[in-house]
Parts: C-alpha cells; structure tokens; sequence
C-alpha cells in the first residue's frame, strides 16, 4: 500500500526524519493528521508502506513503489495497481500522468517528467523485453470505471453520437474470473514487430516455455464527487452509483479483514468494482493501493476516511501465484484443438439449417 500525497502542508507531514532515517535515507512511512475538534486537539498517525510528500515526483514514486510491482509481472504473476482517493486528489495524474497528447512519441521514450504510472509501465516491461532479447508480445489493456459503467481508455471516441465511448460489459469467463468484452488490446512490440508470446525460456530437455503476466492498472473515480457537485440533475444518480460501488468496496475490505478472507456472497456480485477486482482484493493478484488525498483543510473528513479506508486495506491478504508456465508444444496442440472444435461447431450450425429447410419443405 502506497500513499501519494500531492501538495499536503507541512503540518500533515509533522514528525520529522529520524537521525537514524536520514542516515539510511529511508522514505517516510507515516501520515499524522492533527484535528481540533471542539477545542480538543486530536492526533491521528497512518502508517503505510510508502509516503510520498508535497516533493515527490512522478518518477519517485515509480522508482521506489511500481518497479518491483513491474518486475513481478515479468516473472509471471498478476499484478494491480489502483489509485484511490477523494476526486481532485490526483489519481488520474498518478497513473496516467500528463502525457496523454504525446504518448507515443517518436523515440519510444517517456514524454514528460510528469508521466504516470501507466506509461512508465509500459515502458519499463518493453526496456526489460528488449534487454532479454527475448521473443514476446505486449497486449496492453487500459480502463476505467465511472458511474458502474466501463470505459475502455483506448478505444477511439465514438464519432457517430456525442463523442461518447460505448460502455462495456463486464462477463464472468466461466473459470473463476471476469472479462471486459471488447476491451481493446493494443500490442506493444518491438521494431522487428515480434508477436504472440510475452517470454520465453529454455527447460532443461531445450523445450520452450512461455511465461505470462498481466498489469492492472485501475482508475477509479472519485468518491465524493457528491459534495463538489450537489445531488442535482443526473449528477445524482453519478453521485449514488460512484458512492455504492465504492461504499461496496469498503465493506469487501471489511470482510475480507474481518472474515480472514471470505467475501459474502452479496458483496461479490453487488457492484462492478467488486467484480473487476475481486482477484485483487484477497485473490491470486499482487495489488498495491495507491491512497491519494488533499491538502485543503475542508477535504479533512473525507482524507481521513480514504486514510482509514487504505489502511484497512492493508490488512488484506491475498495468496499470489505465479501463473502457470506452459509448454509452447502443448499451447500450439491447445490452438489446434481449439480450430478443430470451432470447425466442427460451424459444421454442426450448418447442418442444422439445412436439416430445417428440409424440415420445412416436407412441412410444406
Ligand atoms: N502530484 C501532483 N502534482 C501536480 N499536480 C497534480 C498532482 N496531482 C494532481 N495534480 C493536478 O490536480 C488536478 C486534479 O488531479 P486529477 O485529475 O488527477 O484528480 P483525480 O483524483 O483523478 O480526480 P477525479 O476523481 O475527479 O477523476 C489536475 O489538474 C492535476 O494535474
């Protein structure tokens, strides 16, 4: 669990660096928040993972909490990283950064210093590929959800209707998981155009293997949208579905906490949120939460809560495992089989239709 703090005062970050800290220039780790309420002076101190102060940069951030997170997505297992925080806090920038216009600039590098999570990802698995000089193929997926409605980042805008991209549905995929479908899949290569496997390696009898990692990267939208916009006109219903899904994801984290890792039934099909990370909260995924909060004292209450929400969270334990690696014999017999049924399936449709115009003509 990490925690970006954008611009927080001085005030919030109160306990200074140890003598023993600076030393070994340790990051901070905790977030002390100081409320008088009723002349009474209260002290709250967070502790997390990471604490990135009112200085961070995108790149430190980077550097010190998504490396690693990149790194075992390599190795094969299933990484999340999801940004949460009251709306204005900063999540957008901390993963997509302000680069959208120039992604994909001319030398492959990183177009701004204020580039975000997203693209620096996606750099860093294609700088680590090119380094194995490996063969592989990158199909990267970009999403997000608003008002229970799932927005694929990568599509083109629609340009039939009001510029509106088309909201997409989320399917269970008939093994445990969820799917988005019609998620567009853009594939990142390398400038020989290699495709199709992400890795492979060598097992000791010489026979290839292909190993496979997935990165969710997750942009949620803001809680308390609410409050900033008033409950009027459609916002309403904006405002309700952004607090239910999030509301739901709260008590998933309470269960999931207070339960020792068992989600009650409701809660897992209550809301997409919950769905779309389900493998990430208690799951098989590595997830990191990135908490982002407001400097502006009347944003307390709810920096609070996104604190006490994310260090909840924290006590969530979910069981990673590697994904499994397969032969690249078995995978292509796997693709064979699986043409061979397709084949037969629409052997089967068609004579079905012919057997009915038979049908009908000795109807008739
Ligand atoms: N660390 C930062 N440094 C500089 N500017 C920042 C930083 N974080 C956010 N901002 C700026 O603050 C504004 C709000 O940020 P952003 O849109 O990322 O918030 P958000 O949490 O995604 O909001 P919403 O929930 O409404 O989507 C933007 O103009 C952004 O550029």
């Amino acid at each position: 669990m990490q925690g970006l703090n954008r611009t927080l005062p001085i005030e919030l970050f109160d306990r200074p660096f140890s003598d023993d800290e600076l030393r070994n220039n340790a990051p901070q780790r905790e977030v002390a928040v100081s409320q008088n309420i009723a002349g009474k002076h209260i002290d709250r101190v967070f502790t997390f993972d990471k604490v990135f102060g009112p200085s961070a940069q995108q790149k430190d951030l980077y550097d010190q909490a998504v490396v690693p997170i990149v790194n075992e997505v390599l190795e094969g297992f299933n990484c999340t990283i999801f940004a949460y925080g009251q709306t204005g806090t900063g999540k957008t920038y901390t993963m997509e950064g302000e680069c959208r216009r120039s992604k994909g600039g001319p030398s492959g590098g990183l177009p701004a210093e204020a580039a975000g999570v997203i693209p620096r990802a996606v750099k860093q698995i294609f700088d680590t590929l090119e380094g194995q000089q490996a063969e592989y193929s990158v199909k990267v997926t970009f999403l997000e959800l608003y008002n229970e409605e799932i927005t694929d980042l990568l599509a083109p805008e629609d340009i039939s209707r009001d510029k509106q991209k088309k909201p997409l549905p989320l399917m269970e995929d008939g093994k445990g998981g969820v799917l988005v479908r019609g998620l567009e899949e853009e594939i990142v290569t390398s400038a020989n155009e290699i495709f199709t496997l992400l890795e492979r390696e060598a097992t000791p009898e010489g026979e290839e293997l292909i190993k496979c990692g997935k990165l969710n990267l997750v942009d949620l939208a803001g809680s308390e949208i609410y409050h900033v916009l008033g409950a009027r006109d459609g916002r309403a219903r904006e405002a309700g579905e952004i607090n239910k899904s999030l509301l739901t994801l709260g008590r998933v984290i309470s269960a999931l906490v207070e339960h020792l890792g068992h989600i009650p039934y409701r809660f897992r099909l209550d809301s997409k949120l919950t769905r779309l990370l389900r493998d990430s909260l208690g799951g098989r995924t590595k997830t990191c939460i990135i908490a982002t909060v407001s400097p502006a004292v009347h944003c307390l209450e709810e920096t609070l809560s996104t604190l006490d929400y994310a260090h909840r969270a924290k006590h969530i334990r979910n069981k990673p495992e590697v994904n499994q690696k397969m032969m690249k014999s078995t995978l292509i017999k796997d693709l064979y089989g699986e043409i061979e049924r397709l084949k037969a399936d629409r052997y089967g449709e068609k004579i079905v239709v012919i057997c009915q115009e038979r049908y009908y003509q000795e109807e008739k």
